[in-house]
């Protein structure tokens, strides 16, 4: 089957989407999408403000509304953030709320077939995607869905997303206070005001981006990069690690396991090795000197706990991380570190060493911040940038109609489509964020 939607399949073919040709806001259902390597993120946006024509809105878009309003879990590993869901979110003038859904990347094939069967394929829906499986799996979306993906870039996406939610969700920013403590206590963080700021998205690998100004920003560094951060680790390394030390079997029970551990039956300290602390060079006796050092001992092997092991990989990518990320911001001169991605979902232990480690060796100098809704700025930053063509194209053809008519301003109307439907849709020019 080819991609243009010639072939011989039951549906007749969608035109090609391109919001060139494109001028009304997108038909319902609108999603975001966002496939990572782990897992794949979705928001779906409700809207609350039907008017009497879309209460008569087509049965199979009413039966998904339904379906994903009224279940938390979808299939056997689909899930909806109940607790994260934003109401009364403006977004291209509509009213409405956003839900956010997750589900392993791993089961692409269940959710395209689940997808199939609440009658996904008979919407001419475009949907907005982003992440590395927007590429991967576009040709199954088309030949299982007649689903044409517009793809948008990963950080772009991301950075958009984290823009919009930050705008409309005042709680959404927070740091740790006392996150040394058993009494860790997040605090809200006035972001309004966040430029520079550094962002270090932790999925299955890490991201570190510098962003100077709104949607302005490039990619400093990843945890491999050319500049001597060179580490290779990230959420996919934790629950990789995890489940061949541990033979865990999800996120979850890696985290669970890790609650329970002590990281010190496993690392060797400073104090294993001086005794106490290296006071020349102010070492605290506490500190790890080499993580997993103890493991080279037969009888210290014998007596670690599956706890401990997952424990010290815990502390041990997430101490690595906040290294890189303290080196990056330091480089780049930037106090304010925002963590975000799915590792650090449920993830207290990550997100208490993360503030420890970045106040303790900045001296005081660097702030971690977090944000609540972790891993889904990507698939929100896809969603809006729909939105936002259709506006830049709507102010274009303005502009143009302006000049053709030499009227002063056409400000409000909704100029007519243009009458043909060509070409294959171009990706998003990159407006920035050069790797
Ligand atoms: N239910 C889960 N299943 C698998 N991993 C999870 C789960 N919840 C949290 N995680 C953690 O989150 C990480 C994935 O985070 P995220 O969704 O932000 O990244 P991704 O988009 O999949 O990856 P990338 O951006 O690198 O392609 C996993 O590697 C794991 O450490
Ligand atoms: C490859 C991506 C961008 C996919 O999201 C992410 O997993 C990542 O940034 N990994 C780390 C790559 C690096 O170390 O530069």
């Amino acid at each position: 089957m080819s991609c243009n939607g010639n072939s011989n399949h039951e549906h007749p073919p969608l035109p090609e989407w391109n919001s060139l040709n494109y001028p009304e806001l997108p038909p319902m259902p609108w999603f975001g999408l966002d496939i990572g390597g782990s897992l794949a993120k979705l928001v779906y946006f409700e809207p609350t403000d039907n008017t009497e024509s879309e209460e008569t809105e087509v049965e199979t878009l009413k039966n998904i509304r339904k379906y994903l309003k009224n279940n938390r879990s979808y299939g056997d590993t689909g899930h909806r953030d109940v607790h994260l869901q934003m109401d009364s979110v403006l977004i291209g003038g509509r009213k409405g709320s956003l839900h956010f859904i997750r589900f392993p990347t791993s089961e692409m094939a269940l959710f395209i077939e689940l997808a199939k069967s609440k009658g996904m394929a008979t919407l001419a829906s475009t949907v907005c995607a982003t992440g590395g499986g927007a590429y991967k799996f576009e040709k199954q979306f088309f030949k299982e869905l007649h689903m044409r993906l517009h793809k948008f870039d990963e950080l772009e996406s991301l950075i958009r997303g984290i823009e919009f939610m930050e705008a409309n969700s005042p709680t959404e920013c927070y740091y740790l206070e006392n996150p040394k403590s058993d009494t860790a206590e997040k605090i809200c963080y006035d972001f309004s005001d966040p430029y520079p700021f550094m962002v270090v998205n932790i999925g299955s690998g890490v991201s570190i981006l510098k962003v100077t100004a709104p949607g302005e920003f490039t990619r400093v560094s990843g945890t491999r990069c050319d500049c001597n951060y060179l580490a290779d680790l990230g959420g996919g390394t934790f629950l990789g690690l995890c489940c061949l030390l541990t033979g865990c079997a999800s996120f979850e029970e890696a985290l669970e396991l890790a609650s329970q551990g002590d990281s010190t039956k496993v690392d060797k300290l400073v104090k294993d090795i001086y005794g106490g602390g290296y006071e020349k060079f102010n070492l605290d006796g506490n500190l790890v000197a080499a993580s997993f050092g103890q493991m080279i001992s037969t009888d210290r092997r014998a007596k670690v706990k599956r706890e401990d092991l997952a424990r010290a990989t815990l502390v041990t990518i997430t101490n690595n991380i906040a290294s890189i990320a303290r080196m990056c911001a330091l480089n780049e001169k930037i106090s304010r570190v925002v963590f975000l991605g799915n590792f650090l979902r449920s993830n207290m232990i990550s997100q208490k060493l993360l503030s420890y480690g970045m106040e303790y060796w900045s001296k005081g100098a660097l702030r971690a911040l977090f944000l609540e809704h972790e891993g889904y700025f990507g698939c929100v930053g896809c969603l809006l940038e729909l939105i936002t063509q259709r506006e830049d194209y709507i102010l274009q053809e303005n502009l143009k109609n302006n000049l053709l008519n030499g009227a002063a301003t056409v400000n409000g109307t909704t100029p007519p489509p243009p009458t043909e439907v060509s070409g294959t849709p171009n990706p998003p020019e990159m407006r920035n964020g050069s790797s």
